[in-house]
């Protein structure tokens, strides 16, 4: 049975997504690939990362990549489905855990190690669940199917809801988001593009620093 878990446990959303609220999730073939990626990503500016467990070794290779990027950004893991996988990418150093779903036991394995955890939802219904059983924000899954504007509706009657849109989140919805209230934005494929697979470098320089940009000049005019 999950158990209950007071709001007032909820963890407080990192310095480094408040100052740059995007999320860089990163589904890769194998956890060596992510190395490149993140580097590039890392040097761009984008200062959280979500690695996903839908690719191989990812929880055994989080402390190489917590080396290569040290302060600069905080590192993630996504796709987390149960207690064990939650408590092993704890264990390897997980900065936060984000899951598809909403399981308030995975949320209560963060808390408990105070981590902050982005459970999925997408309905109020789910959205609720995942706020009062802790989530640090709720992550908007699948954000696509809704769009920006939900965001807004969100707000009305959770005036105080932290979210995060994911999946379907192209560079051209970012503003909409952030505008209707997200605390971030997370992308995958319309950042990272082909780059975990062989593509070019240079063309994700190009979009992440695109991407920082962005998300910079709206903190400056807001
Ligand atoms: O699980 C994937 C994330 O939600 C990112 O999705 P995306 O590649 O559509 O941005």
């Amino acid at each position: 049975m999950d158990a209950p878990t007071s709001p007032s446990s909820r963890l407080e959303p990192s310095a480094l997504l408040r100052e740059r609220p995007v999320i860089a999730v990163l589904r890769a073939d194998a956890a060596r690939d992510y190395d490149a990626v993140v580097d590039t990503l890392v040097e761009c500016g984008i200062r959280s990362v979500e690695l996903t467990l839908t690719t191989p070794e990812t929880i055994e290779h989080l402390p190489t990549l917590h080396r290569r990027v040290g302060a600069a950004a905080e590192i993630g893991v996504g796709t987390i489905t149960s207690e064990d996988q939650a408590r092993r990418a704890i264990d390897a150093g997980a900065d936060y855990l984000v899951t598809p779903i909403t399981r308030p036991s995975v949320i209560a394995e963060g808390l408990r190690a105070g981590v902050p955890v982005y459970p999925g939802a997408l309905t109020p219904t789910e959205v609720h669940a995942a706020w009062t059983a802790g989530a640090t924000a709720v992550k908007i899954f699948p954000a696509s199917t809704v769009g920006a504007e939900y965001g807004g509706h969100l707000r009305g009657p959770f005036p105080d809801l932290r979210f995060v849109p994911s999946g379907g989140v192209g560079l051209s919805d970012i503003e909409a988001w952030l505008r209707a209230g997200a605390l971030a934005v997370s992308v995958g494929g319309p950042l990272v593009g082909d780059a975990l697979r062989g593509g070019s470098l240079e063309d994700l320089r190009a979009r992440a620093t695109q991407t920082v940009q962005l998300v910079d000049d709206l903190r400056v005019r807001s």
